[in-house]
């Protein structure tokens, strides 16, 4: 069974699935795999340095993120180009986790924790789409605090994405996290026994 773990900017994503690895779940986080394409070196970070210039990187030639989020959040034209860099990458990792995991017959859930799975499309590679929801106050106070942003800056990032609402279409499971940590660890405890009788069956 693969699952694709979406939700929201900080809706709570990796809260989820920190929880999910503590209850038996092999997890694949794509922002972790962003993060490695675009390390000093890579095909992808000189592409990113042709389109938006030296100044995206830090004395030390790595990507300084803050920067070039500033400049892809402000501006949907830039924003896509990012993603023509790092999306083709992205999917073929995750193509290749998916690969593994079919041929290997010891295991029985692979957790795919993608922030735009939705938006591009591959939601259709997976067997269960479970969606983290939040409260939208909530959301932006999550959001602003930690990654210390301005409410305007915020609420770009938040409406850079497909609006939770129209997300909830595509969802199999929803888990909201708008409670404490200790209300979404209980709900995970019962969604993730649930899950595991089912196959067992
Ligand atoms: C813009 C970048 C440099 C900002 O880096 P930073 O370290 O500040 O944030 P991080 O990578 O941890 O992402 C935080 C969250 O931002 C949101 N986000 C990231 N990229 C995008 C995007 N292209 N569109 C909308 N939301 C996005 C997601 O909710 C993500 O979980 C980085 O997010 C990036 O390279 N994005 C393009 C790759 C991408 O689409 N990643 C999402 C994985 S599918
Ligand atoms: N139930 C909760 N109660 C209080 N704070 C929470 C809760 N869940 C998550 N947080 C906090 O909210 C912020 C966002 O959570 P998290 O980083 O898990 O979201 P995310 O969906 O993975 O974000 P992103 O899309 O940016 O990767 C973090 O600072 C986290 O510690």
């Amino acid at each position: 069974m693969i699952i694709g773990l979406t939700g929201n900017i900080a809706s709570g994503k990796s809260t989820v699935s920190h929880l999910l690895k503590e209850l038996g779940a092999k997890v694949i986080d794509t922002d972790r795999v962003a993060r490695e394409i675009v390390l000093p070196d890579t095909p992808a970070l000189k592409e990113i340095v042709f389109s938006f210039g030296a100044g995206v990187l830090n004395n030390d030639g790595t990507l300084n993120r803050a920067k070039l989020a500033t400049i892809v959040f402000d501006n949907p034209a830039a924003r896509r180009k990012l993603e023509a860099i790092t999306h083709p990458r992205i999917e073929e990792e995750i193509n290749q986790q998916i690969e593994f995991f079919s041929k290997d017959n010891h295991a029985s859930v692979l957790v795919l924790e993608v922030p735009l799975l939705i938006e591009v499309g591959w939601h259709k590679k997976v067997d269960q789409v479970w969606l983290v929801t939040v409260d939208e106050r909530v959301q932006l106070e999550r959001l602003m605090q930690r990654d210390k942003l301005s409410p305007e800056q915020a609420k770009k990032r938040i409406h850079s994405q497909m609006p939770q609402r129209e997300k909830m279409k595509y969802a199999n499971v929803i888990i909201d996290n708008s409670g404490t940590p200790e209300e979404v660890k209980q709900k995970l405890i019962v969604i993730w026994s649930n899950l595991i009788n089912y196959l067992h069956d």
